[in-house]
Parts: structure tokens; sequence; C-alpha cells
């Protein structure tokens, strides 16, 4: 598993507004868009692109266009709900499949309450949207179902990883033959004993969308 994080001042100036806890929704949902964006641009630095020959105003030429098949975008509900936008501003040609986790915030286990993804995702490059990265256990699940989908070339997107969630996340992908790429605005210090991420942005999906119950 490669771990990119996102060292640029414009990401961790959005990112301090993001973390404060007068942020209100509207900014909060704002900046996510902004930060996924930017974090983007990093994640899709090997996304395929196949030669095609054009003609400018002056002459004849060859550039890039992107490859297919398309990329799949799968944001995990709830919270990745609030990066697809951002991220389907730089890949407006890719399709979108969802997938529905809850974390039980007793257990911590991950569990998976809805998906909606092509039954075969081999050979194409999969971006998976979750701004936490707490336990590992969403996103370790999130990939395992992409790979027995088939897919074989996963990048995850995150605002925040824990080191905790790393760490989990590499051990429990290590007899996968799929690279896994993590791209994240900031690797965090450490996990509270409630599995929130320290010093974190407290609840991403509530912050976005409200207290979910
Ligand atoms: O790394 P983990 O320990 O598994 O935690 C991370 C997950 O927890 C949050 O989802 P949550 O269960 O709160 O659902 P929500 O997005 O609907 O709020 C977050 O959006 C991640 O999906
Ligand atoms: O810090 C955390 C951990 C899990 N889920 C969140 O939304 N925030
Ligand atoms: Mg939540």
């Amino acid at each position: 598993m490669r771990l990119h994080v996102v060292n640029h001042p414009l990401v961790s100036h959005k990112l301090t507004v993001l973390r404060d806890e007068h942020t209100d929704s509207p900014t909060f949902r704002r900046l996510t868009d902004e930060l996924v964006t930017l974090l983007a641009y990093e994640a899709t630095r090997e996304v395929r692109v196949e030669p095609v020959d054009i003609t400018t105003p002056v002459g004849p030429t060859t550039g890039v266009r992107l490859a297919a098949p398309k990329p799949m975008v799968v944001p995990i509900l709830r919270a990745g709900l609030g990066m697809l936008d951002g991220m389907m501003r730089l890949l407006p040609t890719a399709e979108v499949g969802f997938l529905g986790m809850v974390r039980n915030e007793e257990t911590l286990a991950a569990s998976t309450y809805a998906e909606r993804l092509p039954e075969d995702l081999s050979g194409r490059q999969c971006y998976v949207l979750d701004p936490m990265l707490a336990t590992g256990g969403t996103l370790a699940a999130a990939i395992q179902f992409l790979t027995h989908r088939g897919a074989d070339d996963i990048t995850a997107i995150c605002l925040l990883a824990a080191p905790e969630g790393v760490e989990n996340l590499e051990a429990g992908l290590k007899d996968l033959d799929v690279p896994v790429t993590v791209v994240t605005a900031a690797l965090d210090e450490m996990l509270n004993d409630k599995g929130y991420i320290v010093p974190g942005l407290g609840d991403a999906g509530d912050r976005l969308y409200g207290v979910a119950h």
C-alpha cells in the first residue's frame, strides 16, 4: 500500500478551517468540495490515458485522452457523498458506484448496508471517497468488496488518516495482490478511546449532513 500525504499550503489552510469546531455545515461542505478537488489532482496522477491525434488551428499533433474503460468513482455513504462533486469536477466522464457503510460506534466494526456497483470491475481504475480513515475498518471492507468484484487498481482519497488506521489497513491488505494507494490531506496524531481521529475534525458525516441519530 502506498500512502501519499498531500503537502500543500492551500490544503493545510482549508483543512484548518474544516477542523475548526466553529465552522458551520455550509462552509464545511464547501471546503470539503474544494479540498477533494486538490487531492484528486494528486490522486489521478496515474489515471490511464491513450494517445489521440488532433489538429490545432496551426497543425496536427498528438495528445492524450482518458483511456477506456472509464474510471469508477465510489463514494462511501454517507460522508463520502460530500466528496463526490469535487472529484467529478476533475473526472467528469467517470462512472459512479455507491457503497453504503456504517461503523458501529460501540464495537467500531464496519458493515455494508447498500451497494450499487457493476458486477465486474476488472480493468477499471477505482477511486474510493471517504473523508475519514480512522480504524481503517471501513476502508478495508470497501477495498475487499471492490476486489471481489474484480477491481485491480484502487486509490482511496481521504481528508484525514490516523496512523493506527493506516497500519491496520496495510495489515488487512497484505495478502491482496492489488495495488492500493491512499491519498490524504493529513496524517493525524492518533485515535482516541472512542475511535475518533485526534485532533481530527469530529464526525464528518454529522458535520456535513447533521446528526444521524
Ligand atoms: O476507519 P473507520 O474506523 O472504519 O471509520 C471511518 C468511517 O466512519 C465514518 O462513517 P460513519 O460510520 O460515521 O457513517 P456516516 O458516513 O454515515 O456518518 C467515516 O465517514 C468513515 O466511513
Ligand atoms: O474521527 C472520526 C472517526 C470516524 N468517523 C468520523 O467521522 N470521524
Ligand atoms: Mg458518521
